[in-house]
């Protein structure tokens, strides 16, 4: 699993390498749409490519718009779904959602009806996020909020993050769909609680901003099995970061999930703001941002990049 025996040799050579494959992908953007259903997205470069790697020393090596910042969007739906089972254990979330790719894009409903019980098929869909929303402890949105983005900061290291006031607002005035969804999970007695009020909490931690660096470090602590391997702290249970990276292999690139496997072979997730974050399993976290999506709604110059990358190194766990 890589070429090189220890990630010092391997950065050494990717500070060479990496910028010359990066402009190979990001010349892929210009068939990619930025999305806009959430519309202060559509503001981001269509040309920008970022990534950042880091191993367990801290060494890292960037190539491209790494200074861009962005929202997680969807790469927060691994981390909400890690504190809610620290918040709740695993019967109690499993209770809710399942375990299964759905084969369906990330915001659709379609399963809900059709197959019962009417539980979300799987945390990384927008169904099964909402109802993950519900279950982050705390005494109201605000609380629950905080908690999850004080969570988000310890894992990156970056006191500083903050939500996008921006987006989330943009977000919350435009999402009549995952509106829906929530009313129709309520009905059927899977969510609890106002649906305003979890829909908050949903929408803010979609709209925590970072860099590439932020998830690289999150990445990171996903890599070495919950502990920050530069700080020393345990950060999540072993087991509930086991559960998560099986989850982004089998659902972390939407319905994409089963060809990224096979094309890169890495644990993974994306965002529609074009971010991806995925880590080399004791070895490195790798952040990246590429605004331009593919018609799965996955960065398309930065799958390519990945691509290049885990065969050029030999990186598929599989
Ligand atoms: N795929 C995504 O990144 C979706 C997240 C976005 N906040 C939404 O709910 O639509």
């Amino acid at each position: 699993m890589s070429n090189y025996a220890n990630t010092k040799d391997e950065l050494d050579s990717l500070k060479e390498r990496l910028p010359k494959w990066l402009e190979a992908s990001k010349s892929l953007s210009t068939g990619g749409k930025v999305a806009s259903y959430i519309p202060e997205l559509s503001k981001a470069p269509q040309q920008a490519l970022g990534i950042h790697i880091i191993d367990a020393s801290g060494d890292s090596v960037s190539a491209g718009d790494c200074g861009l910042s962005f929202t997680m969007q969807s790469i927060s739906k691994v981390f909400t779904l890690l504190l809610a089972l620290m918040d709740n254990g695993e019967k109690a979330v499993f209770d809710k959602v399942g375990m299964e790719p759905t084969g369906d894009s990330f915001n659709s409903m379609l399963k809900l009806e059709l197959v019962q019980p009417g539980i979300p098929f799987n945390p990384l869909i927008n169904a099964g996020a909402i109802v993950i929303s519900s279950l982050i402890a705390g005494s109201g949105p605000d609380e629950k909020a905080e908690r999850t983005l004080q969570f988000f900061r310890s894992l990156s290291g970056n006191e500083r993050l903050q939500f996008d006031l921006a987006v989330y607002q943009s977000e919350s005035e435009t999402a009549d769909l995952n509106r829906s969804m929530a009313y129709f999970l309520k009905d059927n007695g899977v969510l609890e609680g106002n649906v305003h009020d979890v829909l908050d909490v949903y929408f803010r931690h979609c709209s925590v901003q970072a860099q590439c660096a932020d998830l690289a470090r999150m990445a990171l602590v996903l890599a070495y099995d919950g502990t920050d391997p530069i700080t020393g702290v345990n950060l999540v249970p072993r087991r509930y970061v086991q559960i998560a990276k099986t989850f982004m292999v089998t659902c972390g690139m939407y319905n994409a999930s089963g060809e990224f496997a096979i094309e890169v072979g890495l644990p993974a997730k994306s965002g529609v703001s074009g971010g991806i974050l995925t880590l080399v399993p004791g070895r490195y976290g790798i952040g990246l941002i590429g605004p331009a999506l593919n018609p799965k709604g996955n960065s398309i110059s930065g799958v390519h990049l990945l691509e290049t990358l885990s065969k050029e190194l030999d990186w598929s766990l599989f």
